[in-house]
């Protein structure tokens, strides 16, 4: 018996919510006793999963086929469902993403196993089976009972962290059954955002608002982002006005991101922007506004503008790092 963790394959490498997902299954497995499994679908070298030995992953079922290169939800919900069955598998884990949010529950209506999407945690207790999840877009937990054999779970990125449990790992090639067409769509052209950090993964994000004031002056904050290695997002007014993409904007209809610093720069944190940042470990508010709502949530609040800060904020940055370096 095992617990199947879904390991996302992007362009051949994997993704840190990956290594996060093995570590919280490596921790389930000290409860259960069961074996971290995994399974990952497409073109990827055995090379790109050894990292995930490092955090208690045993074993990978590895089903590469090329038409398994273009995603297709319905198919690769097949694949998983056949790992998951050939592994026994009791907990099987998502990302918190829109693969995840595409595959799980098509998983779950296909197994008849309970899906909690947004856990916030480990398990409260595995006999009933109870765990949190996000509620009323983050302004509550939910504690939530599973009661059927199989459970599928997604833990929200960021909310657990990675732990290492050094382990074997063994990479087993799968074959699955398929026997429908891999793809009624023909995926003419697809447009990546190569050499950024995605700001799922980003564990530092700089975010700006309308206090910005126009779509060039986000040059400030790429330079703030980029000195510290971070991802660059916004408020959704700023996605609306088209100074930045629509899949920069975060909050209750944008992106729900947990990075462990965000900084919030001329946005005012209305409830809608922070329901999609609350879980950031450390919010940090620049603002010309003492009475700007964001300073209800930030840890760290300088009051002031934005124009003058940040510069001072990228050479107090730069200067620590190349002392530090
Ligand atoms: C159903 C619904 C869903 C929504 N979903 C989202 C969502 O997902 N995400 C989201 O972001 N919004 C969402 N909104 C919109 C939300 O209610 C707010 O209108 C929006 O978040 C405000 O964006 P903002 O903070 O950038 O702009 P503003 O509210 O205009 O705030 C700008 C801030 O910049 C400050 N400022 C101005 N100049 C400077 C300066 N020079 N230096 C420093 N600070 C300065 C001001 O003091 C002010 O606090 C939603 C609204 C609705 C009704």
């Amino acid at each position: 018996m095992s617990i199947l963790v879904y390991i996302s394959n992007v362009n051949g490498k994997i993704k840190k919510q990956s290594l996060e997902l093995t570590s919280y299954a490596s921790a389930m497995s000290k409860s259960t006793a069961l074996d971290v499994c995994g399974v990952v679908i497409g073109d990827i070298e055995d090379s790109a999963l050894d990292e995930l030995g490092k955090y208690g992953m045993g074993k990978i079922l590895k089903a590469v086929d090329a038409q398994f290169n273009n995603r297709v939800n319905r198919v690769y919900t097949r694949i998983v469902e056949q790992a998951a069955r050939q592994l026994n598998a009791q907990y099987i884990l998502f990302p918190d993403n829109n693969e995840g949010k595409a595959i799980a529950p098509r998983l779950s209506a296909r197994m008849s196993a309970g899906f909690v999407p947004q856990v916030m945690g480990m398990p409260n207790s595995y006999e009933p089976f109870v765990v949190s999840k996000r509620a009323f877009t983050g302004k509550a937990l939910a504690r939530v009972e599973v009661q059927t054999k199989v459970k599928i779970l997604s833990p929200m990125f960021n909310s657990f962290g990675l732990i290492e449990f050094p382990k074997e790992l063994l990479i087993e090639a799968f074959t699955p059954e398929i026997d429908e067409p891999h793809s009624r769509l023909n995926i003419i052209n697809r447009n990546l955002n190569e050499g950024t950090i995605s700001l799922a993964d980003a564990e530092i994000v700089v975010s700006g608002g309308r206090g910005m004031k126009s779509g060039e002056h986000f040059s400030m904050l790429e330079a703030l982002s980029a000195t510290l290695g971070g991802a660059v997002a916004c408020s959704r007014p700023v996605a609306d006005a088209g100074w930045r993409p629509a899949d920069e904007h975060v909050g209750q209809t944008g992106k729900i991101i947990a990075p462990n610093i965000y900084f919030a720069i001329g946005i005012s944190g209305a409830i809608q922007h922070v329901a999609g940042v609350s879980g950031a470990k450390c919010i940090v508010a620049i603002n010309s506004d003492p009475e700007a709502p964001i300073f209800d949530v930030a840890d760290y609040g300088m009051v002031g503008d934005a124009f003058k800060i940040v510069p001072e904020l990228i050479e107090a940055f730069k200067a620590h790092l190349s002392d530090h370096s």
